[in-house]
């Protein structure tokens, strides 16, 4: 954990590499626009809006490095956070580990956030950092489930798939990020976990570990922008903050 002699710096790791293939053919999704803006923006904007964060470096498509860099020059942050653009790879372990080695030894505390959950609330992203501050290696927002959960057993599209269980719905949690870590924890998750161990995020990463990780509440609007609807969403909480809040 931190030296206690020196203030706790905290960054965020954007991946923001996908392609966006569940929400249709088009640009690269994190450059996919949002009440105008590209979503990406949006998300460096919620992440840059905690005074805990200094440093934000977001990993752009593997061939599309500087036309982020030249689109996040376009709508500066505030001068207390740096940003920087590193180019992505081929999943999303693969463009969060690029991210992590741009960030250099001095950052303690690492957050996880990504590109197409651009509407998280400050809250959330302050609640997520306060919990890694005060000592938990590994945390993540989530939320309760709406719908009954059952597991099948996967059979070939077009087939009907056997239920083999109903998991007990009150103890389950659909994750969000911002995840946060302390950085050496994540650094060693993603050192050696192998990539294609059924992770997918990064907090099951350090479970594979063995390490604690602790669950703080998520946001309803800290959801992810995946499918055609959810940008129908998107929107329409953006309208509603742009007329209510002053948002940008
Ligand atoms: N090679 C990849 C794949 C995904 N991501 C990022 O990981 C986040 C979560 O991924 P997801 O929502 O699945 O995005 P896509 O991979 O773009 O979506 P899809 O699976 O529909 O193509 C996104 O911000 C995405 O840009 C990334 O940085 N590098
Ligand atoms: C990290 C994540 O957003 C947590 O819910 C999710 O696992 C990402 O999954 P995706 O299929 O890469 O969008």
């Amino acid at each position: 954990m931190p030296d206690s002699s020196r203030p706790i710096r905290t960054a965020v790791v954007i991946p923001a590499a996908g392609r966006g293939v569940r929400l249709g053919p088009g640009t690269p999704k994190a450059l996919r626009a949002l009440g105008g803006t590209p979503m990406l923006v949006h998300a460096v904007r919620a992440m840059a809006a905690s005074r805990a964060v200094s440093l934000i470096v977001v990993v752009a498509p593997p061939d599309g490095a500087a036309e982020v860099s030249h689109l996040l020059h376009e709508h500066p942050l505030a001068e207390r956070t740096d940003l920087q653009v590193v180019p992505g790879g081929q999943t999303r372990q693969e463009s969060v580990q690029l991210g992590l080695a741009a960030l250099p030894d001095t950052i303690d505390v690492v957050l996880v956030h990504d590109a197409a959950r651009p509407l998280v609330p400050v809250e959330t992203v302050d609640a997520v950092i306060t919990a890694v501050r005060d000592g938990a290696p590994a945390v993540v927002p989530a939320l309760p489930l709406a719908d009954t959960v059952k597991q099948v057993d996967p059979q070939p599209q077009g087939t009907p798939e056997p239920v083999v269980g109903t998991p007990e719905r009150a103890l389950l949690r659909a994750v969000q990020t911002p995840q946060g870590f302390d950085l050496a924890t994540l650094r060693k998750a993603h050192d050696t976990v192998v990539e294609g161990e059924g992770a997918t995020d990064d907090a099951g990463l350090v479970e594979r570990l063995g390490s604690p990780v602790v669950v703080v509440p998520g946001h309803e609007e800290a959801f992810k922008v995946t499918r055609p609807l959810d940008l129908v969403l998107a929107e329409a909480v953006l309208a509603r903050r742009r007329a209510t809040d002053g948002y940008v």
